[in-house]
């Protein structure tokens, strides 16, 4: 009674959580026990393999028939009521399993017993959580439900979950220790959970029903439900078939479990591959849920403002990647990371897909999809311990002779290995089907979001076009060589438009006189006033023409900024890279021809036009070979998209090799010329 009078001391949705966390322990705790007790009753691994798999694949029947109708039952009756009511008789038929073996003297009947039971559970379960789910909203205010929801994943699929399976470990361990006598058959430690997981449904029902009286609900608008649910929900099966964007989350989320369903499925028998016993097992457990806690809890912390869609697809292929890991462990700390990152993928996916569930379905259909998503989470999940536990308890382990050569093959490790690479493909897939950013490099997206800056999306990009950049040093000749290509484009019949950074523009004008003739700005305004110049330059002059078909050749671009303001400057070159994508949209030239010459020699040239050096030409030469060699170091991290020409060459023999490069190119692309598909200029 004191108990509860501290329960009822705490606010109803406070309440409401610490209910949901009790009762997600029993959950769990009756889950494992369950199995466990019942292939307890048995002998032989394909038998035990076969129990198992079978007592878990039980629960799961229920959601195949009745997960439809059930959401309406609830509907039916007083919300509390059908709780307290669901978990008095979810504690008798807890109880009722262990006790059996007590009274009961016939492993068949038990076993029998232990399904039709937890098959009975699973049905009023299926009541129970439309009924809480309901509840919910009404108990926690709109602002906090985000924050709640990853509260109550973290405890439904982190904490309890392990707190489950160390609890099972240690009395376990502490059981076979030899510290306490034998116990009696009563209190073996899988019949000890099942009194608990019964006891403390008998508890949530007393705190239900005298502590939290808001779950009732107001109103009764039961007619309405009644006759729109079941028609409703088929109505949220089709829309989630219908659209690939939400068909791609659901069936991702799926895979996740998935995945996730086949490590515990498989454990066992893993565990035992490694010369290790149960509390290996349980302990195998457990790290997966840490990690799947861990995932949902830290996952965003640490992604920051990566697109989610983006966070979604790579969750998943962690994990897929982490099941082939495990397939390939040789020892239990191996195992254990495997186990870890295959968690933290699956509640990563499982939080990127809830949250873009949420934020990216019209509320009209929101909830149906999340039903689709709850039931299917739910029977995926059984399938895949269900499914893998037998496969494995029947296919067992051999030694083949190969060439000579004894090789162990394991169905344990086949069966990861295929799960893993089936999850990878499915990461993938949903990946590109629903990425927002096409073109972007997606590890350096995921860098430059952890570090606080995403990389933006790129602009719609234009399939018409050419980008051609002349990049070098001072005085290299890059002007001489931007007239000469474009007389020889024209002659070509083509429409060339000549341009350069900085300066293009009058925005570009004004520019290029503060940052090359006025008072020296600090490196930073230097770095960002070059960019104002880009970002306008593109915008105004550069996309316009490439989107007419027209050939654009400029006189510098980003790399002037990453060799001038990152090496020269010695600002982070990371960061300037970002700056001018962000300032481009991510447009990148089709080809950048390096004119590549000596500083000294680049600086008389320059001096020769008997113009006055500017700010930067004034610059120490080791500042000129910083550039130079910048310049070298791009061009050769990307090849493809580089022609580095020795610019003491002649300029006649410079523009021919420059001109056959770009009519090499354009026959690439096939004919007209320009109008090549988006070859990737777009990315950042
Ligand atoms: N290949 C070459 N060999 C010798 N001299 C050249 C060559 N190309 C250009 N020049 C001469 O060098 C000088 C600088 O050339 P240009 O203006 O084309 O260089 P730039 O790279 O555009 O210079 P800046 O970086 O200062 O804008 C000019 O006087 C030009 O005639
Ligand atoms: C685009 C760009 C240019 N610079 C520097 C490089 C040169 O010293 C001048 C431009 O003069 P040019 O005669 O037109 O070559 O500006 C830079 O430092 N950063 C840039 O992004």
């Amino acid at each position: 009674m004191k108990a509860l009078r501290s329960v009822m001391r705490i606010r109803p949705f406070r309440r409401l959580w610490l209910v949901l966390g009790v009762a997600s322990l029993g959950d769990w705790l009756g889950l494992l026990a369950t199995a466990i007790f019942a292939s307890a009753q048995v002998t032989g691994s394909a038998a035990k393999g076969l129990v198992f798999g079978s007592t878990i694949a039980v629960r799961l029947l229920p959601a195949l028939v009745l997960g439809p109708v059930a959401g309406v039952l609830a509907d039916r009756f007083d919300r509390r009521l059908t709780m307290v009511v669901c978990d008095i008789l979810r504690f008798l038929l807890f109880l009722s399993i262990p006790l059996t073996a007590l009274v009961v003297d016939n492993a068949g009947l038990i076993v029998t017993w232990a399904a039709v039971a937890t098959f009975l559970i699973e049905a009023i379960t299926l009541i129970w959580i439309p009924a809480k789910e309901a509840a919910v909203p009404n108990l926690i205010p709109r602002a906090r439900l985000e924050i709640s929801n990853q509260l109550t994943l973290i405890t439904t699929y982190g904490i309890t979950p392990v707190i489950a399976a160390l609890s099972l470990s240690a009395l376990d361990a502490f059981v076979r220790s030899g510290v306490v006598p034998q116990p009696p058959e009563w209190a073996e430690p899988a019949q000890l959970a099942l009194y608990f997981n019964a006891f403390s449904r008998l508890a949530i029902a007393v705190v239900v029903f005298f502590g939290i009286k808001e779950i009732s609900g107001r109103g009764d608008r039961r007619e309405v439900r009644e006759q729109g649910m079941l028609r409703q929900f088929v109505d949220g099966w089709k829309y989630v078939g219908k659209t690939p964007m939400v068909r791609g989350l659901v069936l991702g989320i799926l895979g996740a479990f998935g995945g996730g369903g086949i490590v515990i499925g498989t454990a066992r028998f893993f565990t035992a591959s490694l010369g290790a016993g149960d509390a290996a097992f349980y302990l195998l457990f457990g790290t997966l849920f840490i990690g799947l806690g861990a995932g949902i809890g830290l996952g965003p912390v640490i992604v920051r403002n990566l697109s989610r869609r983006r966070w979604f697809g790579m969750s998943i292929v962690l994990a897929a990647g982490s099941v082939m890991f495990l397939a390939f462990a040789l020892h239990l700390a191996m195992a254990i990371l495997g186990a870890l990152l295959v968690g933290a993928g699956a509640g990563m996916a499982f939080l990127a897909g809830t949250t873009l569930l949420g934020g990216e379905i019209g509320d009209d259909v929101r909830g149906r999809v999340f039903a689709v998503v709850n039931t299917g989470t739910r029977m995926i999940l059984m399938i895949a311990i269900a499914l893998s536990g037998v496969i494995v308890g029947a296919g067992g382990s051999r030694r083949v002779e190969i060439a000579g050569v004894s090789v162990s093959f394991s169905s344990t490790r086949a069966l990861l290995l295929v799960a893993g690479a089936v999850g990878i493909v499915a990461g993938i897939s949903a990946f590109r089907q629903m990425d927002d950013k096409r073109g972007v490099p997606v590890l350096a997206d995921l860098w430059g979001s952890m570090r606080g800056r995403p990389l933006s999306a790129a602009e719609p990009g234009h399939a018409d076009g050419l980008f051609v950049v002349f990049e070098g040093g001072e005085g290299a000749g890059k002007s001489t060589q931007v007239k000469a290509l474009a007389e020889a484009l024209r002659g070509h019949g083509r429409t060339v438009v000549c341009t350069r950074e900085p300066g293009a523009t009058e925005i570009g004008a004004e520019i290029r006189n503060l940052v090359l003739h006025r008072d020296s700005p600090s490196p930073r305004a230097e770095a960002l006033l070059y960019a104002a110049d880009r970002a306008h330059h593109v915008a105004t002059v550069v996309r316009p023409a490439l989107a007419r078909g027209e050939v654009v050749i400029s006189d510098r671009y980003i790399d002037s900024s990453l060799a001038y303001q990152g090496a020269g400057r010695t600002l982070p070159v990371e960061e300037i890279s970002w700056l001018s994508s962000w300032a481009t949209g991510g447009l990148k030239p089709d080809l950048v021809v390096l004119l590549d010459v000596d500083p000294a020699v680049g600086l008389s040239r320059a001096a020769g036009r008997g113009e006055g050096a500017d700010r930067l030409e004034r610059e120490a030469t080791s500042f000129h070979e910083r550039v130079r060699y910048a310049f070298l170091d791009l061009a050769a991290a990307d090849p493809r998209r580089y022609l580095v020409l020795d610019a003491s060459r002649s300029p006649e023999e410079l523009a021919r090799a420059i001109m056959d490069r770009v009519l090499a190119m354009t026959q690439d692309r096939d004919e007209p010329v320009m109008a090549g598909a988006d070859n990737g200029r777009n990315g950042a």
